[in-house]
């Protein structure tokens, strides 16, 4: 499943480097790669891809799963999406409350105790599923866990995730994208270790004098 979908992502154009002119990450991370994942929406086969993915992911890991609640903005196709496939209730969570009309901040039905998986569609240092995972529970909402798309898996992110005690599954992630780019020519070899140093130390900008 990881290389599938890594591969998927490549094969979309999902993901673009841009060593000499970084992106800024949600986190204010200086970084030389960028993974759309909302790309994954525009191609249907990916996307079956994707959502069949998570569906799984959620059936295995959290099969107590009574509904599916995104994470705004990105999350919240897929998590419409994977709802429907496994024909659970779904919701969202903004990123803050609205300030007019029922000014909520989780949208749609979610009653106090329900059993929910949150859906996220990247994880780098986890502050955006973790935020949304301590509104949910906030509200008397019991979070199983998280089922996201792609994962980076930076230490910042697992020890946030552990600190929290949140539980995340990625369909694919960062070792097995570079791995992917590498066997189809993507990348070279060494860009593939310029871009782990990146993952492993986000703060040592060195890669960007390359
Ligand atoms: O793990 P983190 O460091 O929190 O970063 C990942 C988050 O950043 C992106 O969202 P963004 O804030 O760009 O907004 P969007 O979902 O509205 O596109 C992405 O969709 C994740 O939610
Ligand atoms: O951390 C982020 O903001 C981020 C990184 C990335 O690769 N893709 C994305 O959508 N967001």
């Amino acid at each position: 499943m990881e290389k599938l979908i890594a591969k998927d992502l490549l094969d979309i154009q999902a993901v673009f480097l841009k060593p000499n002119d970084p992106f800024t990450w949600a986190s204010g991370i200086k970084s030389p790669i960028y993974c759309d994942n909302r790309l994954t929406l525009s191609n249907p086969k990916v996307r079956r891809d994707v959502e069949n993915a998570l569906a799984e992911i959620i059936k295995k890991h959290y099969p107590e799963c009574e509904a599916v609640m995104g994470t705004a903005t990105a999350g919240i196709a897929h998590a419409a999406l994977v709802s429907e496939i496994l024909d659970l209730p779904m919701g969202y969570v903004r990123a803050s409350a609205k300030d007019h009309g029922r000014t909520n901040q989780i949208e749609g039905k979610c009653e106090p105790g329900t059993k929910v998986v949150v859906v996220e569609d990247l994880i780098s240092t986890a502050g955006s599923s973790i935020d949304v995972v301590k509104v949910l529970q906030e509200n008397g909402i019991e979070v199983l866990g998280i089922a996201s798309i792609f994962t980076y898996g930076m230490k910042k992110g697992l020890d946030r995730l552990a600190e929290a005690n949140v539980k995340n599954v990625s369909a694919s992630n960062f070792n097995a994208l570079v791995e992917v780019a590498v066997e189809t020519g993507y990348i070279q070899a060494e860009d593939s270790e310029r871009l782990l140093k990146f993952r492993d130390n986000p703060s040592d900008e060195s890669w960007m004098e390359k």
